[in-house]
């Protein structure tokens, strides 16, 4: 089939590489000429474990390509996937969906009879319909639910798919689509437009939820002296809770969750439905990063004036270069703010921490970052920092002090070279 992919992000340009490598011819489309002309030649735009593979493997196959021009888009095939950002609007909580309806307005001036626009960008409940009563085109939602950093094997073999559809005929040529996956078994939720919609925000929401929730029993573990990652292990043991998602530290991040739960309740008061649970959901994620910088500065001795402060990770999550809402740079920024000098390490994502966060100091290397750091704080749970050695480290920084903001380094380990060591939730 001749699919095309309009908006070339983490989303679409995965998206758009993985619907070649299952056989299809794409093109894909950006209204950002670098990110056009880096694809082109196979350099992938941002870091993703598995990306360049498949991306250069399809280039050099034929099946994909990629351009700036919608009208392109419109000529060249049947099926066109929307993937542009739906962030979160300045100064509002709702979905800011300027892209979108750029994007499907480009696109619907040269659409060929008989094609069909499929949303993927997650979006506010309504959406869709408002979109079909501008296009002439039928319209169909089927969001994604990838992770970053695992977005190849998560497209490849997504654990469902669901599409929102107004006809069979759209279940059909969706079918056809995603055939290759549909026969290796993976599970098809055919449903309406609406229910599609609120599919996606309902699972962020929930997972953002489990985040929040192991996050207040981290608190109240502080209170009382009690451990949370055990109390995680324990109530994960219970398969109808499960262990996924219950990892305690300072929060969740990113370019999705946050501006997900914000946008959904939005929606959802806009429509009569209050979910201010998202609300509380939202404002225990951020105690978090503000409870990383107090214990940081309870180790430097009540202020960060004058002291050098080391962070490692800078990214959202490891195995991404995504800084969008991380909670390391907010918590960075923070103590920045407080008069302390901080150095920022981290593997992918430098560059991008950068461009959002000027006023910190980066460092190419772990240990190069700590050199004379009053306190180190582990924000990020990249691999690298789990093979650390404390004791090394601890020749190189003015202090032994570690905040582990991710609970994902051995504390026994580090308090037996001497480390003093804080952690969310935890003693
Ligand atoms: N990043 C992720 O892991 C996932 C993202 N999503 C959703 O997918 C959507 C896209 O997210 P990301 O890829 O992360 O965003 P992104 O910001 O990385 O990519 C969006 C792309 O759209 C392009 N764009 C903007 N206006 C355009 C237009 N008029 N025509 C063509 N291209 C245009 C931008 O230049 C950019 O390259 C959002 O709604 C997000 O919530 C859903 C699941 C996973
Ligand atoms: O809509 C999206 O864009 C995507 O959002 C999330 O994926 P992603 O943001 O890539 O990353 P997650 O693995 O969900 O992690 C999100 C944040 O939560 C944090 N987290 C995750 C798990 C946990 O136990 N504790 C925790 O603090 C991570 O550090 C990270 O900052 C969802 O997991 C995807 O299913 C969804 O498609």
């Amino acid at each position: 089939m001749r699919l095309t992919v309009i908006g070339t992000g983490y989303l679409g340009a995965v998206h758009a590489a993985c619907l070649a490598e299952i056989g299809h011819e794409v093109l894909g489309v950006d209204v950002d000429a670098a990110r056009i002309a880096a694809l082109s030649e196979g350099r992938a735009p941002f870091f993703e474990p598995g990306f360049p593979e498949v991306l250069t493997r399809n280039l050099a196959s034929g099946r994909l390509r990629f351009s700036t021009s919608s009208a392109e888009a419109a000529a060249f095939g049947d099926v066109h996937f929307l993937c542009v950002g739906t962030p979160q609007q300045p100064g509002s909580q709702a979905a800011d969906l300027t892209y979108l309806d750029a994007a499907v307005a480009d696109l619907a001036a040269g659409l060929r009879p008989g094609a069909l626009v499929v949303g993927k960008s997650t979006v506010p409940v309504g959406t869709a319909a408002r979109l079909a009563a501008r296009v002439p085109a039928e319209v169909a939602w089927n969001p994604e639910f990838l992770r970053e950093g695992f977005a190849v094997e998560d497209t490849l073999r997504p654990d469902r798919l669901v599409v929102g559809v107004t006809s069979s005929s759209a279940e059909a040529v969706l079918r056809e689509v995603y055939a290759p996956m549909l026969a290796a078994g993976v599970p098809w939720v055919s449903t309406d437009l609406a229910t599609a919609e609120l599919v996606k925000v309902a699972a962020n929401s929930f997972l953002a939820t489990k985040i929040s929730f192991i996050n207040a029993m981290a608190e109240v573990c502080e209170a009382t002296g009690g451990d949370v990652a055990t109390l995680a292990e324990a109530i994960g043991y219970d398969v109808r809770i499960g262990r996924q998602f219950l990892r305690a530290g300072i929060g969740f991040g990113g370019g999705c969750l946050p501006k997900d739960i914000r946008a959904f309740r939005h929606r959802a008061a806009e429509l009569g439905v209050s979910l201010g649970f998202l609300g509380e959901v939202d404002e225990i994620n951020l105690r978090r990063r503000a409870r990383a910088v107090t214990l940081a500065r309870e180790l430097v001795g009540g202020s960060f004036a004058g002291r050098n402060v080391a962070v490692l990770g800078a990214t959202f999550k490891p195995d991404s270069d995504d800084v969008r809402d991380s909670p390391a740079l907010a918590v960075a920024s923070a103590i920045r703010a407080e008069g302390a000098r901080v150095t920022v390490h981290d593997p992918q994502g430098v560059d991008n921490a950068r461009a959002a966060f000027p006023g910190l100091d980066y460092s190419p290397g772990a240990q190069k970052a700590c050199e004379g750091a009053h306190v180190v704080l582990h924000l990020t749970e990249w691999d690298e920092y789990r093979e650390l050695d404390p004791e090394a480290l601890g020749e190189v920084v003015a202090a032994r002090a570690l905040v582990d903001g991710r609970n994902a380094l051995d504390a026994s380990v580090w308090r037996a070279a001497g480390w003093t060591v804080r952690a969310l939730g935890r003693r």
